[in-house]
Formats: structure tokens, sequence, C-alpha cells
């Protein structure tokens, strides 16, 4: 696991730990973060909106209306003109109250804000520091934002966005946000990716306080598999598929092939004879094995198994059910569990947790959507603390890696370990797509990659294909695609 700090994503309270770490060594005091802070916002002011008849900067009472003062003051500085409003005074003896001071000029109340269409309104309300709902001073000025249709320029976080969690529902749309030194998990999960707009991380030198454990997904934070010019079709491993019945073959097919592209050795699907005689209709390079009466030592004979996916169109909960612990606690592979097989141990998880932490470290990857996670997980799904969260709880529980799939895609280790995929598009929300997905991790995984960054390269992988693939692209194209992807990132 790559350790690049660019990508790492902190928390609110691991935010502020930076901030205050920063503090504490001398190397800037809390005014002077401040400062930087306010100045870089006015620098995207002006830059992003320059002819701006006016701007409006909404103060509010924590260190986020203290950016606020500070922008404030720079761009009326720059002769621009510049109304502040104020939800409260800053709090007493902080650091917005000493930013607050030194802006020279009125500082009205939020019922006062009359924005127009060509003017620019910064939001400096709230930031990291908030929780709960918004103020309904601050829903009512927020509105009277939109509906005057002028762009809003974010402080941090468009205030009512949870930087933790993503969620916002009375957010006001952004036209971009400026976020300093690293960005929030609410940067990222949705509705808060969406109503942040143009995401811009400014480096304010800040300094970090603690190694991160959560990043934004990207090629930075794994390292393909690679294979020396030498290497035989058994030794880049080998993946298998298990099938569902003759009328639900496709599902282990989109698997296969995702695998097949991702670079091992091999893929072979696993059915019953009359499931694999579709399949025989359908695929040259896949092998197809019969999965006969003792489906552990079908696999097992397998030659160079790495990894196993279980679970798309399979069907067969029993199946599921008997297969899965005997996989992680009888061999060496890794598995990938989706779909059908999540649904098999809904109304008892525990021997599959069991044997995925009998079976040793990262040896299982679950890959559920929200429907899927809310029926292994239900109560961490009716829970608080958002996706990150639920996924990080769900991973600790369960001893595996878990996928929770979605536009905004987490994966969670069980050791805390947690990235955020950023790439995904509406291309693939359709059907089989997952699958592919599932393989794309068995694929990785068979070539010895590590279970966390086999999911999160999936993840990612996934999601350029998708973009190659483009708008209107099946899951077969998905795939399609994945050599293309694979080309360009030098995998
Ligand atoms: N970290 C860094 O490196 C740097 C951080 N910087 C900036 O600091 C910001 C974080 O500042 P912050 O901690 O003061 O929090 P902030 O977002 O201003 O809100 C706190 C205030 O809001 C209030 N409040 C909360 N929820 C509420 C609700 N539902 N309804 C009503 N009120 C609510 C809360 O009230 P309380 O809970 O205390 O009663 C408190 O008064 C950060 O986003 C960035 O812009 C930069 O200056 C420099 C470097
Ligand atoms: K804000």
């Amino acid at each position: 696991m790559a350790d690049i700090a660019a990508d790492a994503i902190l928390s609110n309270a691991e935010m502020a730990a930076a901030d205050r770490a920063t503090i504490d060594s001398g190397a800037f005091s809390g005014p002077a973060l401040m400062e930087n802070a306010g100045a870089a916002v006015a620098a995207a002011a002006l830059a992003r909106f320059a002819g701006a008849a006016r701007v409006h900067v909404l103060c509010g009472p924590g260190n986020n209306g203290g950016d606020g003062y500070v922008a404030a003051r720079i761009l009326a500085e720059r002769g621009v003109v510049v109304c502040v409003y104020a939800l409260k005074p800053p709090r007493p003896d902080s650091d917005a109250e000493q930013a607050a001071r030194r802006w020279a000029g009125a500082v009205e109340t939020l019922d006062a804000l009359v924005p127009h269409a060509g003017d620019l309104v910064i939001d400096a309300l709230f930031g990291a520091g908030f929780s709960g709902g918004l103020p309904d001073p601050v829903k009512t000025a927020l509105v009277r934002c939109r509906d005057a249709g002028c762009p809003v320029l974010a402080v941090d976080l468009p205030s009512g966005v949870n930087g933790d969690t993503g969620e916002g529902e009375d957010a006001v749309q952004c036209a971009a946000t400026v976020t300093f030194y690293r960005k929030r998990p609410g940067h990222l999960l949705f509705p808060g990716r969406t109503l942040c707009g143009t995401i811009e991380t400014v480096d304010i030198d800040v300094r970090a306080a603690e190694p991160p454990r959560t990043w934004q997904n990207g090629p930075a934070l794994w390292t393909l598999p690679r294979h020396r010019a030498d290497t035989h079709k058994y030794a880049r491993g080998a993946v298998a598929v298990l099938s569902g019945p003759r009328h639900g073959t496709g599902a282990a097919r989109l698997s296969a092939m995702g695998a097949q592209r991702s670079g091992p050795g091999a893929a072979t699907i696993l059915g019953h004879p009359d499931a694999l005689d579709i399949h025989a209709a359908h695929i040259t390079s896949i092998m197809l094995r019969p999965l006969g009466d003792d489906p552990l030592a079908a696999l097992q004979a397998l030659k160079g198994l790495g990894a196993v996916v279980l679970g798309p169109g399979l069907g067969d909960f029993a199946l599921a059910r008997r297969l899965a612990p005997a996989i992680l606690i009888e061999t060496e592979a890794m598995l990938v569990l989706d779909a059908d097989a999540i649904t098999a141990f809904a109304d008892d998880p525990s021997p599959l947790f069991e044997a995925a932490r009998t079976g040793g470290a990262e040896r299982l990857v679950l890959t559920p959507h929200a429907g899927e996670f809310a029926r292994l997980f239900p109560d961490i799904a009716d829970g608080d603390g958002g996706k990150l969260a639920k996924a990080r709880q769900a991973a600790d529980r369960s001893g595996g890696i878990v996928l929770f799939k979605g536009a905004d895609t987490v994966v969670a280790a069980p050791d805390g370990r947690a990235a955020i995929n950023a790439n995904a598009t509406a291309a693939l929300a359709t059907a089989g797509s997952g699958d592919v997905l599932a393989g794309i991790i068995a694929g990785l995984a068979a070539q010895s990659m590590p279970a966390f960054e086999a999911a999160c390269a999936a993840a990612w992988l996934h999601g350029e294909a998708g973009r190659r693939a483009g708008s209107h692209a099946i899951a077969e194209d998905i795939a399609d695609a994945l050599p293309a992807v694979f080309g360009e990132i030098g995998g």
C-alpha cells in the first residue's frame, strides 16, 4: 500500500488534529493559517469569478466564518465591492474574532442579503465544525442565493454538508469549493460531492498529525501485478467462477470476462453440465469444468487457483453457504463474494465471518450494493455515520474487505484502511456491471495482489473502463474496454 499523502482524506476530527499539530509545532499560528485559508478563497474568487458585480460573504460563528472575514478584507483591498453578513458574532477570543476585527466594513445580519444574478456569494457559514441541521436563517439565505441564480463559492465545504458523511440535504449547489490541505470524505461522498461543484484543494501549510488511513482511490494507491517475460499461464494465477443454472449463466460469464481481462493466466467457469452447455455456445478462451458432487474438490483440482468468484447469478443459496466457508478454510484462494452469495448469509453470517478470520488476513472480499449491504449488516445499515463509517464497521465485523458499491463506492479493510472511489460514471449503473467488477477483483487477486489493493484497483479500473466504453455501454463493453485501460496506466 502506497502512503501517498496527496491522496489522503482526513475526517473533520483528523483535520482539526492536523491543524492543532501545525500550531503546536510552532510552524504557523492559528491566525496565520486562517490568513492563508482566507487568502486562498479570495484568490479563487478573483480567478474564477472575476466579473462579479458584488461579492456577498456569509460568515458563521466559527473558524469557517473567520476564513470568510479574511477573504472579505483581501477582496476589498483589491477593489472588489464586498458586503459581509453574519449569522452570529464570532466566538469570543477565537481566531475568527481576530479576523472579524480586521474587517473594517459593515457586518449585516443574514436577512439583509439580497443577491443578484451577476453577484458572487462566498459561503463561509459552516465548515468542518458543522453537524446536525442548518438553522432557519441560514436556510432562508441559501434559498435566496439559489433563487437569484448567482454562483456560490464554498469555503471548505458547502454549509450544511457534513464533512464526514457527505450528507447535506439543505445545502445550496455551489459552483466551486475551496478546501484546505486535504479533502474530507464529504467532498467525495454523495450528495456532498455534487454540492461542492469544482473542488480546489489548497496547501495552506498544515502538517499531518498522524499517518492517513483514508484515501481517494486512484493508481497512486496500488501497484498492478507485473509478470516476467518467461512466465507461464499457471504462474500468472487462475480464477474460478461458479456458474448459475442453465437459465442464469450470463452473470458468471461476465465475471469470467472481467477476470480474464485483468491479467491472470486462466479463468474457468464451474457449473452443472446443462449450464456448461450454454456457456460453451458463448465462450472460447474461458475454460469450463463440471462442478460434480464435491464442488470444493472441483475447485482444488484447478491448477494455480488464486481466486474464486462466488455469487453472480448463482441462484443456489445452500451451495453458497456450504462452499464459501470451505474455500476460506481449506484453500488458499481469495474469495470474492457477490450478489446471491451475500444474500445467502443474510440470516446467519457468523459461519462466513468466522471462516474469514480462521482463513487468515484479508482472504474475503464482499461486494454488496446498498440492498445487499442492508441484508448482511442490517443494524449497521440503519445506524448513523455515513457510508464510509458503515463500510469500516462492516469490514471490522466480517474480517473481510468490504467494497460497498454505488456511485461513490467505498472500499474498507478490517484494519481501518479505506478508500473512496470517485471516477465512476452513470455507465456503470447497468445490468451485469457488478459481475464484471467481481471478476476484476478476482483477476487481480489471483495474481497475488493483496485483497484491499485488488478491490481498490478493480473499482478504479472498472470506473475508467465505464468512462471509456461511453454513456450507452453494456456490461460486455465495460469488460472489453479493460485492456485499453490497463494499457494506458501501464499494467
Ligand atoms: N483545520 C484547519 O487546518 C483549518 C481550518 N480552517 C477553517 O476552520 C473551519 C473549522 O472551524 P470550526 O471548527 O470553528 O468549525 P465551523 O465549521 O466554523 O463551525 C463551528 C461553529 O458552527 C456552530 N455549529 C455547528 N453546527 C451547527 C448547527 N447545526 N447549527 C448551528 N450552529 C452550528 C458551532 O457551534 P457549537 O457547536 O460550538 O455550539 C460553532 O460555533 C474549517 O472548515 C476551515 O474553514 C482554516 O481557518 C485554517 C485551517
Ligand atoms: K462553508
